[in-house]
C-alpha cells in the first residue's frame, strides 16, 4: 500500500484518549516545569517500561504518567501537540476522550482540565483547521456515585462536551453499573459511547447498547464471538472504534497479521481505525492504518475513512461535506 494514499486519506479519529497522547518527551518537560518528580531518568527508560500483558498493566502506568499534568497550559499544550501530530496523518476531525476523575482525584479542579483542553481544541481549529469534540469518560473501576459527582462538576461546560464515555478496567465493571448516570447524561442532551468487548464478554456490548443506549462501541472486538450480536450491530449501523496497535500491545489480539478488522468490514460492520493511546502503543492513526494495511484493499481503507465520518457526532451537513472531499480524493487517486 502506497503510504501517501494512507496519509492523504481524509479521516476522523473517534477513539483517542488525550492523556494517552502524552509522549515521554512531554512527560519530562511537564515534570520539569511543574517540579514533579517521575520515577524515570530518561526518555528511553520510560519507553522501555511500556510493555504490557493486559489492559490493567497499561492502565497502572497510564494513570501514573498523567500525574505530570497540572495546569491549564499543560492540557492546552497536550491537546495542541496531538493535533499538530495528526495533521500529517490526514485527520480533519477528532472526537477526544478525557478522564476528569484521573485529575480531580489528584486535586486538579475540573475547570483546569476542561478550560485547558477547550483552549487546545480551539487553537487546533484556528491554526490547523481540524475540528473536534470532547467526550467525558467515567472511570468504570470507580463507583457510579463518583461519576455523578463528575457529571455535576461538568455542568458549566456541557455546551463544550459532546458525549459521555466509559473507560478503564473493563472486566468486573459491566456497563449496567453506570445505567443511572448515563440516563442523566442523556437527559442533559449528551451522546453516549462506551468501551465494551475489549477484554469483556459480548454481554457487555449488549448491555452498552440496551442499558446505556450508546451510539458507538469503543473496541467491540469480542462482539465477533456472538453472531446474533454482530447481526444486530450491522442492522443498527453501530460504529465500532477499533484500535489495532492497542489491541496488539494489550494482547487483545496475538498477531497483527490476524487482526479482525478485515473480517469486521466483510461482515458489514461499521468499523473505524483509531489510535487509542498513541504515545503508549507505538503510533498515531496513520500508523494504525499502516499496521493493518497488509490485510486490506484500498477500497477497504476508503470504507474505514467513510465510516469515521458516518460514525462521528458531526452534523449531517458536515458529514456530507467530508464524504464529498473523500470521494474527490478517491477519484483523483483511483481506489
Ligand atoms: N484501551 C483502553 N481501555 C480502557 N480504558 C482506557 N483508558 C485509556 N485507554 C483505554
Ligand atoms: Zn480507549
Amino acid at each position: 500500500m502506497d503510504d501517501t494514499f494512507i496519509t492523504g486519506l481524509p479521516k476522523a479519529e473517534l477513539h483517542l484518549h488525550i492523556e494517552g497522547s502524552l509522549e515521554p518527551e512531554q512527560m519530562f518537560a511537564f515534570a520539569r516545569r511543574n517540579r514533579v518528580s517521575i520515577p524515570f531518568d530518561s526518555v528511553e527508560a520510560i519507553r522501555s517500561a511500556y510493555s504490557f500483558s493486559n489492559l490493567q498493566d497499561f492502565l497502572d502506568i497510564y494513570y501514573a504518567g498523567a500525574d505530570v499534568l497540572r495546569t491549564e497550559q499543560d492540557f492546552h499544550d497536550l491537546a495542541l501537540a496531538y493535533f499538530r501530530r495528526v495533521k500529517a496523518d490526514g485527520v480533519v476531525h477528532a472526537e477526544i476522550f478525557f478522564d476528569p476523575q484521573t485529575h480531580t482525584a489528584r486535586g486538579i479542579p475540573f475547570q483546569v482540565v476542561a478550560d485547558g483542553l477547550a483552549a487546545g481544541l480551539a487553537a487546533a481549529e484556528a491554526q490547523l483547521g481540524i475540528t473536534s469534540r470532547l467526550i467525558l469518560c467515567f472511570l468504570r473501576h470507580l463507583e457510579e456515585e463518583d461519576a455523578f459527582v463528575t457529571l455535576a462538576a461538568a455542568e458549566p461546560w456541557l455546551d463544550q462536551i459532546a458525549a459521555v464515555g466509559l473507560d478503564s478496567s473493563e472486566v468486573g465493571h459491566p456497563p449496567s453499573k453506570f445505567s443511572r448516570v448515563f440516563a442523566a447524561a442523556a437527559s442533559s442532551g449528551l451522546k453516549r459511547v462506551a468501551h465494551a468487548g475489549e477484554e469483556g464478554p459480548p454481554e457487555y456490548v449488549r448491555e452498552a447498547l440496551d442499558v446505556l443506549g450508546v451510539d458507538r462501541i469503543d473496541h467491540g472486538n469480542r462482539a465477533l464471538e456472538d453472531p446474533s450480536l454482530v447481526a444486530r450491530l450491522v442492522r443498527e449501523a453501530k460504529t465500532l472504534t477499533v484500535c489495532p496497535l492497542s489491541n496488539h500491545k494489550l494482547c487483545v489480539v496475538d498477531d497483527l497479521a490476524a487482526h479482525p478488522i478485515a473480517a469486521m468490514l466483510k461482515l458489514g460492520l461499521r468499523a473505524t481505525v483509531n489510535s487509542d493511546d498513541p504515545a503508549y502503543f507505538g503510533g498515531y492513526v496513520a500508523d494504525n492504518f499502516r499496521a493493518v494495511a497488509p490485510l486490506l484493499t484500498r477500497a477497504d481503507m476508503v470504507q474505514l475513512a467513510r465510516n469515521s465520518f458516518l460514525g462521528s457526532f458531526l452534523s449531517d451537513v458536515a458529514v456530507n461535506a467530508h464524504l464529498a472531499t473523500l470521494d474527490a480524493y478517491v477519484a483523483e487517486q483511483g481506489a
